[in-house]
C-alpha cells in the first residue's frame, strides 16, 4: 500500500510512532534518509563536477549533512553552505558534528555549470517565507540552470498545500520519505518537485495504517475493486441506464459527448432528454443512444417512471440561467430514492450559483440522489466563494469543505484535480495532461462519472475512476486530441483495467 498521502503533521506523527516501535531512533531514520538520497544522487548524476549541499537549521538540514558526508565518501567534491546552526542536542546537530568540514554561509553560495545542488534547507517544517539568503540561493540555482535535488520538498514549497511561501527552489528530482505529501501532487508544488522518488527509511506500513490517512494518490488501487466489469449473464438495463439532459439547438454537442462517454464506459443504455426544438439536431447525430422529448418536468418524471434510469447528467450545454437552476430544484423535490445518482456539471453548477443554499439543502434531503459535482476553478468559486477564497486551505481541504457542505462528491478540476467525499476521503489525481484543456473534455468526464455510477460504482470511487480513465485515455490518444476522440480512446484503457480484473469476456 503506497497510495496514501500524508500531510506534514501526519508524517511527523509517523516519524514519532516509528521511533517508538523501533528499530530506528530519530538519528537512525535521518541516516537512512541521507543514505537513500546519496545513493540516488551518485547513480543519477555520476558526471557532476561538484555538489553544493545547502543545509537549514532543522532536520531537513540534518538529512543534508548526512548526504554531504556520504558524497564525500563516494569521492565527490562537496561544498557545504548553511543557514543557521542546528539546535544543540538535535538529530541534525549530531549529523552536522559528523561532517568533517566547516560550512560556509549560504549568502555566498554560487554554483557553476556542471555542478549539482542538494537543497536541504527546509522540508516539512517550513513555517514562513524563505529568508533573503535562501531566496537568493533559489534564484542563482535557477539562473545557472544547475540540477537541484530537493530533500523531502523543494524549500519554499508547502508540503501541506503545494503553495509557494515567498520563493521556492525548482528541483529536477525530489526525494521524499515513506509516502508522498500533498505538496508533491498539488500545483505549483508538483511542477517544482520535478521527478518525485519516495524512499523507504524504515517507517512500516503498520505505522502508516495506525495514522489512518484520509487522502490518497488517485491510482487504480484505490477503486479497482469496485470498478464494474460485465457479468456473463448481464443485459443492457442491468448494465445501467443514464439520462443526459440536452440544451438548446446550438448547444447540444455537450450532452451527446457526455452520453457517448457514459455508454462507452459501460452503461448499457443511455437516453438524451431533449427539448422539442433540439430533437432534430440530436436525432441527426445519435444512433445507439436513445432520444426522448423532455420539455417539462412532467415529461421528465414520465421518463423516470417508465425507464427507471439509475443516473442523470444535468448541466452540459444547458445555459447558465436561473430557470436551469429552478428546473433542477423542482426535479430534486420530485425525486424520492430514484434515480439513485446525479452528476452536476457545467451550467448545472453555474446556474446553481444563483441559489447555492437551496441546492445544498435539496441534496442533503432524505431520498435525494447521491451526487457528483465536477466544477473547474471558476465554477467552484461561483458555488463555494468563501471556501475558494480561504487562503489558509489547501485544494484538498477546499474540496473536502465543499463536499461536506453540498453532501456531494466534489471533483475539483485542474491540472491537479482533487476528488473529495462528504465522508472526508480525498484523492489527488496525478496522471493529468494538458491535452485535456480542450472544449468538451469536461462533458466527457461527467459522462464517465455517470456511466460508472449507473453500473453501481459508489460515488467517490466512480469519480476517482472517471478522472483517472479520462486522463489515461487522453494520454493514450496523444497530441491532436479533440473531445470527440475521447470515447474511442477509452478502449485501450478499459481493456487494461478489465485485464487487471481478470475479465475473460
Ligand atoms: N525524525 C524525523 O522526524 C525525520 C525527519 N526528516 C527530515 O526532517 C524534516 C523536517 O524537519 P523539521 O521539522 O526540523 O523541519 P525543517 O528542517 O523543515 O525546518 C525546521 C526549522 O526551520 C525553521 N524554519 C522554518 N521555515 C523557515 C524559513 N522559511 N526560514 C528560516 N527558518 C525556517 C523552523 O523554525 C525550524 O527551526 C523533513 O522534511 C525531513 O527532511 C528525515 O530526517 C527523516 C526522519
Ligand atoms: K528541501
Amino acid at each position: 500500500m503506497s497510495h496514501e498521502i500524508l500531510t506534514p503533521s501526519e508524517m511527523g506523527r509517523a516519524d514519532k510512532l516509528a521511533m517508538q516501535h523501533g528499530p530506528f531512533d530519530g538519528y537512525g531514520l535521518m541516516s537512512n534518509a541521507g543514505t537513500q538520497i546519496a545513493t540516488l544522487i551518485l547513480a543519477r548524476f555520476p558526471e557532476m563536477r561538484c555538489a553544493h549541499v545547502l543545509c537549514g537549521p532543522g532536520n531537513n538540514g540534518g538529512d543534508g549533512y548526512v548526504v554531504a558526508r556520504l558524497l564525500v565518501k563516494g569521492g565527490v567534491d562537496v561544498h557545504l553552505w548553511d543557514e543557521g546552526e542546528p539546535r544543540a542536542g538535535s538529530d541534525a546537530a549530531i549529523a552536522a558534528a559528523d561532517y568533517p568540514v566547516e560550512p560556509r554561509p549560504l549568502a555566498d553560495f554560487m554554483p557553476e555549470p556542471g555542478d549539482l545542488v542538494v537543497d536541504a534547507l527546509y522540508g516539512a517544517g517550513l513555517s514562513k517565507p524563505l529568508s533573503e539568503a535562501a531566496a537568493r540561493a533559489a534564484r542563482v540555482a535557477k539562473e545557472s540552470s544547475v540540477p537541484v535535488v530537493a530533500v523531502d520538498l523543494p524549500s519554499g514549497v508547502s508540503g501541506e498545500s503545494g503553495q509557494i511561501l515567498g520563493d521556492a527552489f525548482a528541483a529536477a528530482l525530489t526525494v521524499t520519505f515513506a509516502r508522498k505529501k500533498p505538496g508533491h501532487l498539488l500545483e505549483p508544488g508538483r511542477t517544482l518537485c520535478g521527478d518525485v522518488e519516495v524512499v523507504d527509511i524504515g517507517i512500516s506500513d503498520e505505522v502508516i495504517a495506525e495514522i489512518g490517512p484520509r487522502c490518497f494518490e488517485n491510482l487504480p488501487d484505490i477503486w479497482l475493486e469496485k470498478f464494474p466489469v460485465p457479468a456473463l449473464d448481464t443485459y443492457k438495463y442491468r448494465r445501467g441506464h443514464v439520462g443526459v439532459f440536452s440544451g438548446s439547438p446550438t448547444a447540444t454537442g455537450a450532452a451527446r459527448l457526455s452520453a457517448m462517454a457514459s455508454a462507452r464506459v459501460g452503461a448499457g443504455a443511455v437516453t438524451v432528454l431533449s427539448p422539442t426544438r433540439s430533437l432534430a439536431v440530436n436525432g441527426a447525430h445519435l444512433t445507439s443512444i436513445m432520444l426522448r422529448k423532455a420539455d417539462t418536468l412532467d415529461e421528465v418524471l414520465g421518463f423516470l417512471d417508465a425507464r427507471k434510469p439509475q443516473t442523470l447528467v444535468y448541466g452540459p450545454g444547458l445555459g447558465p440561467e436561473q430557470e436551469v437552476a429552478n428546473f433542477l430544484l423542482d426535479l430534486l423535490a420530485a425525486i424520492d430514492g430514484a434515480p439513485e445518482s446525479l452528476v452536476l456539471d457545467a451550467d448545472g453548477l453555474t446556474s446553481a450559483a444563483f441559489q447555492p443554499e437551496a441546492l445544498f439543502a435539496a441534496l442533503h434531503a432524505q431520498g435525494a440522489p447521491k451526487a457528483i459535482m465536477t466544477p473547474h476553478e471558476g465554477e467552484f468559486r461561483r458555488l463555494f466563494r468563501d471556501i475558494a477564497d480561504d487562503t489558509k486551505l489547501s485544494k484538498v481541504e477546499k474540496a473536502r469543505a465543499a463536499a461536506a457542505r453540498a453532501d456531494a462528491v466534489i471533483v475539483y478540476k485542474g491540472p491537479d484535480t482533487v476528488i473529495a467525499s462528504p465522508d472526508g476521503r480525498a484523492a489527488i489525481n496525478s496522471n493529468g495532461t494538458p491535452l485535456l484543456a480542450t472544449a468538451g473534455s469536461g462533458d466527457v468526464l461527467s459522462g464517465l462519472c455517470a456511466g460508472l455510477l449507473a453500473q453501481g460504482m459508489p460515488p467517490f470511487e466512480a469519480a476517482c475512476a472517471a478522472v483517472w480513465i479520462h486522463c489515461e485515455a487522453a494520454r493514450s490518444f496523444g497530441p491532436g486530441l479533440l473531445a470527440e476522440d475521447l470515447p474511442l480512446a477509452l478502449r485501450p484503457v478499459l481493456g487494461d483495467l478489465f485485464a487487471r480484473k481478470g475479465w475473460m469476456g
